[in-house]
C-alpha cells in the first residue's frame, strides 16, 4: 500500500507501547474487499499476552488518572492534530481495508478526528455537584471519577470513527483502553495507536489487541480488572456480550444495529424526498446502522417518489473507493453478497417487485448492485432483517397511524428518519416513533455534540454529547460529618 508515511501500516498488535507479534504464530490475512488483494497479516495474541494488555492497562492508570485534566487534554489535541495531518494515509488505509470511496473514508477520518477534539475539551468539564444537606453539620456532594480500564470493541464499516469515538472519551475521562477491532479492519486501528504515541500517549493507555474475536472478548468480560465494556457491532454479538459482562458486573454501553425507518409524508416533493433517501440508503454502500432500510411513503405520492429514487439510484457509480467519480464500494466480503440476495430472492418470492438491479452488473465478486424494492411487507426478510447491503426496500402507507406502527414494527430502535414540513405531523412522529434518534428533514444527524445511541434492541446507552464521557466515569458522593462550623444546618 503506498502511503506518505510508511510507518502507518502497522501489522502488530500493540501491547504497552510495544510492536507485539502473536505467541502462538496465529496470524489473519487482511484483504481490500474491492480487488481480493491481501494487503498484509495480523497476528491473533494468546490468551496471556490480552491479560498481558490488561496488566499494562492496570499498571498506567495509575499515572494517566493522576495528570490533570488539561494535561490530558493536551494529549488529546495532539492526537487529533496527528490524525488531520495524516488524513490522507488514514483515509487511504480505510479505503484499501474497509472499500469505502476515497471521499467518504476522507470525511471519517474528519469525522473520527472531530471526536477526539470534542472530548478534549470535554475533559475539562466533569463537574461533580454540591447538594444540599439534610444531615445537620454535613457537606453533602459528588465527585466524578475514571470508572478504569475499558474494553472497546468495535466493527468494520467505520473502522476509525468507532473507535475514537470510544476512545477519546474514556482517555479524557482518566481511563486507560484496549481497542478489539474487527479482524476485516486492523490497520485504521493500528494507525491510530502510531499516532497514539507519537502523541505522548503514554504506554499501556491505548492499547490494540488483535486475535480471535470470540477468544478476546471473553477474555476482556471475564476479566474482573476491566470495568467498563463498549462495544459497536451486531445486536446477536451484543447481546452475547452482555451476557459474558454479567459475571463481573461491568458498566456495559452498547451500539447495536439499526433498521431506520425512512418516512415520507404526502405534503414533500417526491423529487426532493427521493434525493435524500437514495442519501441516506447508499452511504458505506448501505453498510451503515443509519441506513434508509425501511422506505414508508405516503400512498398519493409513491408513484412519482419510486420514479425519482430508481433514476437518481441509476446515477450512482458503483466501483473501487479509490477511483474517482465512484460513489458505492464493494461489500465487505463474500458472505454479505450471499445475505444480499438471499433478502432480495425472499422479498420476491412473497410478491415484491424488483424496480431495479441487475447482478449481473456487479463489477466484482464483492460488488453489489444497487437495488429497488417495492410493494415491501413487514413479512419479508428486507423488512425485519438490517439489510447492510445497498437494497432499497419502500412500502406505500396510508395515514400517520399506520406509518407510525408500521415505523415502530421492529425490535430495533437507533435511528428514525421523517420526511414533511407539516409541523403537526412532525411532532406527532416525533413523539411516537420508538428511536433514540429521530431526523426531520436531515440526512445528516451525527457528529461529536449528539448523543448518539439507540432504544430497544439497538443498544445501551449514549456515545458523544455531553453524556458520551459519562459512560467512563463514576460518581462517588461524599458526606463530610460532624463539620460544626456549616450553617443552616
Ligand atoms: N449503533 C451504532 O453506532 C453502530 C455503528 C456501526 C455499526 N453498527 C452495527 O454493527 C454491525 C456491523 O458490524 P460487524 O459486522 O463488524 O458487527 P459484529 O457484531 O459482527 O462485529 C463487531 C465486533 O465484534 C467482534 N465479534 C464478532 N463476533 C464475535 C463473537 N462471537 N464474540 C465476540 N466478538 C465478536 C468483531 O470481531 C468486531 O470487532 C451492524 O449491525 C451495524 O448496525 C452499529
Ligand atoms: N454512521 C454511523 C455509524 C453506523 O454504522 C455513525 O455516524 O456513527
Amino acid at each position: 500500500m503506498k502511503l506518505n508515511d510508511p510507518r502507518l501500516l502497522r501489522q502488530h498488535a500493540y501491547v504497552n507501547g510495544k510492536w507485539t507479534h502473536g505467541d502462538g504464530g496465529r496470524e489473519e490475512a487482511v484483504v481490500d474487499p474491492a480487488t481480493g488483494e491481501t494487503l498484509g497479516h495480523i497476528p491473533w495474541l494468546e490468551a496471556e499476552q490480552i491479560r498481558g494488555a490488561v496488566d499494562a492497562a492496570e499498571a498506567a492508570f495509575v499515572h494517566w488518572r493522576a495528570l490533570r485534566a488539561d494535561e490530558r487534554c493536551e494529549r488529546l489535541l495532539a492526537w487529533y492534530d496527528l490524525l488531520q495531518q495524516h488524513r490522507e494515509d488514514l483515509a487511504t488505509i480505510m479505503t484499501r481495508e474497509q472499500g469505502k470511496p476515497l471521499p467518504d473514508a476522507r470525511g471519517e477520518v474528519e469525522y473520527g478526528a472531530s471526536f477526539v477534539r470534542w472530548f478534549a475539551e470535554e475533559g475539562k468539564r466533569t463537574y461533580g455537584e454540591t447538594i444540599p444537606s439534610h444531615i445537620p453539620n454535613a457537606a453533602l456532594g459528588t465527585i466524578k471519577e475514571p470508572v478504569g480500564i475499558a474494553a472497546l470493541i468495535t466493527p468494520w464499516n467505520f473502522p476509525l470513527a468507532m473507535i475514537t469515538r470510544k476512545a477519546a472519551a474514556a482517555l479524557a475521562a482518566g481511563c486507560p483502553v484496549i481497542v478489539k477491532p474487527a479482524g476485516e479492519t486492523p490497520f485504521s486501528a493500528l494507525a491510530l495507536a502510531e499516532l497514539a504515541e507519537r502523541a505522548g500517549i503514554p504506554a499501556g493507555i491505548f492499547n490494540v489487541v488483535l486475535g480471535e474475536p470470540a477468544e478476546v472478548s471473553e477474555i476482556l468480560c471475564a476479566e474482573a480488572r476491566v470495568k467498563a465494556l463498549s462495544f459497536t457491532g451486531s445486536t446477536r454479538v451484543g447481546r452475547l456480550l452482555l451476557e459474558q459482562s454479567a459475571h463481573t458486573v461491568k458498566r456495559v454501553s452498547l451500539e447495536l444495529g439499526g433498521n431506520a425507518p425512512f418516512i415520507v409524508g404526502p405534503d414533500m416533493d417526491p423529487r426532493e424526498a427521493a434525493f435524500a433517501a437514495v442519501a441516506a440508503k447508499f452511504q458505506t454502500a448501505g453498510q451503515d446502522c443509519l441506513a434508509a432500510n425501511r422506505i414508508l411513503v405516503h400512498e398519493s405520492i409513491h408513484d412519482d417518489f419510486v420514479a425519482h429514487f430508481a433514476s437518481r439510484m441509476a446515477a450512482l457509480t458503483l466501483g473501487n473507493g479509490l477511483e474517482p467519480e465512484v460513489d458505492l464500494g464493494p461489500l465487505i466480503h463474500g458472505q454479505a453478497v450471499d445475505k444480499a440476495s438471499a433478502i432480495v430472492d425472499d422479498a420476491l418470492s412473497q410478491g415484491a417487485t424488483l424496480v431495479a438491479g441487475d447482478q449481473s452488473q456487479a463489477p466484482g465478486p464483492n460488488f453489489f448492485v444497487p437495488t429497488l424494492l417495492t410493494g415491501v411487507t413487514p413479512k419479508m426478510k428486507v423488512w425485519r432483517e438490517e439489510n447492510f447491503a445497498p437494497v432499497a426496500g419502500v412500502t406505500a402507507y396510508g395515514d400517520d397511524d399506520e406509518v407510525i406502527e408500521l415505523a415502530n414494527d421492529t425490535e430495533y430502535g437507533l435511528a428514525a428518519y421523517v420526511y414533511t414540513h407539516d409541523i403537526r405531523r412532525i411532532w406527532k412522529l416525533l413523539r411516537a416513533l420508538e428511536y433514540g434518534m429521530v431526523s426531520v428533514n436531515s440526512v445528516k444527524m451525527t457528529g461529536p455534540p449528539v448523543p448518539f445511541g439507540g432504544v430497544k434492541q439497538s443498544g445501551l446507552g449514549r456515545e458523544g454529547g455531553n453524556t458520551g464521557i459519562d459512560e467512563y466515569l463514576e460518581t462517588k458522593y461524599y458526606c463530610l460529618g460532624a463539620l460544626g462550623s456549616v450553617s443552616g444546618s
